[in-house]
């Protein structure tokens, strides 16, 4: 459906064009020459010398961000609800791990899952939640990249983020992270989160939970 959108919209060629590859490209250079544990990403999910929580990545999209968690040594679930963009995302897996060595150790910590994580965060337990929704447009289009501006054409924006914070709030153990652009505005309705980390293109947003269990779990 979407790829029949697309191609009536002239845009076939662009779209065949984008693929997940973990093997080379930013991704694998990251993988290289990125901060390790000290990197904003991780800081912000909890990660430090001797904790690696429990990750679900609720917005999987290129799964650049589960990758590099993964990289760290955390076990990720990706949801990803675009038939499109899973498609691309399994693809990407498979081919990485056919590499072999490091690259086969990373994508088994990574689980990759198909539907809406409104609907599957309650039925999965995770110490912290990643939520890293479709960014509102900026004004100058061109300092977007091509891949990004290439998802966007596939899944369109997320104008349910507030809701999927929600949702993720009641059930994270330990925190919810909301990735957004360092200077735009709150998502209206949100409650304040507890902390900020902030780069120089994006900001986390950290919302600490501290249920310790699943709401849903009776002891
Ligand atoms: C900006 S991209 C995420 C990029 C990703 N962090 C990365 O590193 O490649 C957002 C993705 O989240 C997906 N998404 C948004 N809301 C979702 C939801 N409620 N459930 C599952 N997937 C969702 C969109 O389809 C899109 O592919």
């Amino acid at each position: 459906m979407h790829g029949n959108d697309i191609e009536g919209l002239g845009l076939k060629k662009r779209t065949a064009e984008l693929r997940v590859d973990f093997v080379n490209g930013a991704v694998a250079h990251r993988l290289r020459f990125g901060g390790g544990r000290g990197q904003d990403l991780a800081k912000a999910m909890g990660l430090r010398a001797g904790k690696t929580p429990m990750i679900i990545d609720a917005t999987a999209g290129l799964g650049r961000d589960s990758f590099l968690l993964a990289s760290l040594g955390a076990q990720v679930t990706l949801i990803e609800r675009s038939e499109k963009m899973h498609a691309l995302l399994a693809d990407g897996m498979t081919r990485a791990a056919a590499e072999g060595g490091d690259f086969r150790d990373i994508i088994n910590r990574m689980t990759l899952l198909k539907g809406d994580a409104k609907d599957l965060l309650p039925e999965l337990s995770g110490e912290a939640i990643l939520i890293d929704p479709m960014h509102p447009p900026r004004k100058n289009s061109a300092l977007v990249k091509l891949d990004l501006r290439q998802v966007r054409e596939i899944v369109g924006t997320d104008d349910d983020a507030a809701d999927l914070v929600r949702v993720a709030l009641k059930y994270a153990r330990n925190r919810v992270v909301l990735k957004w652009p360092a200077k735009a505005d709150r998502i209206e309705g949100l409650e304040p989160c507890t902390h900020q980390i902030i780069g120089k293109t994006t900001r986390y947003d950290v919302f600490m939970t501290g249920l310790g269990m699943p709401k849903d779990v009776s002891i």
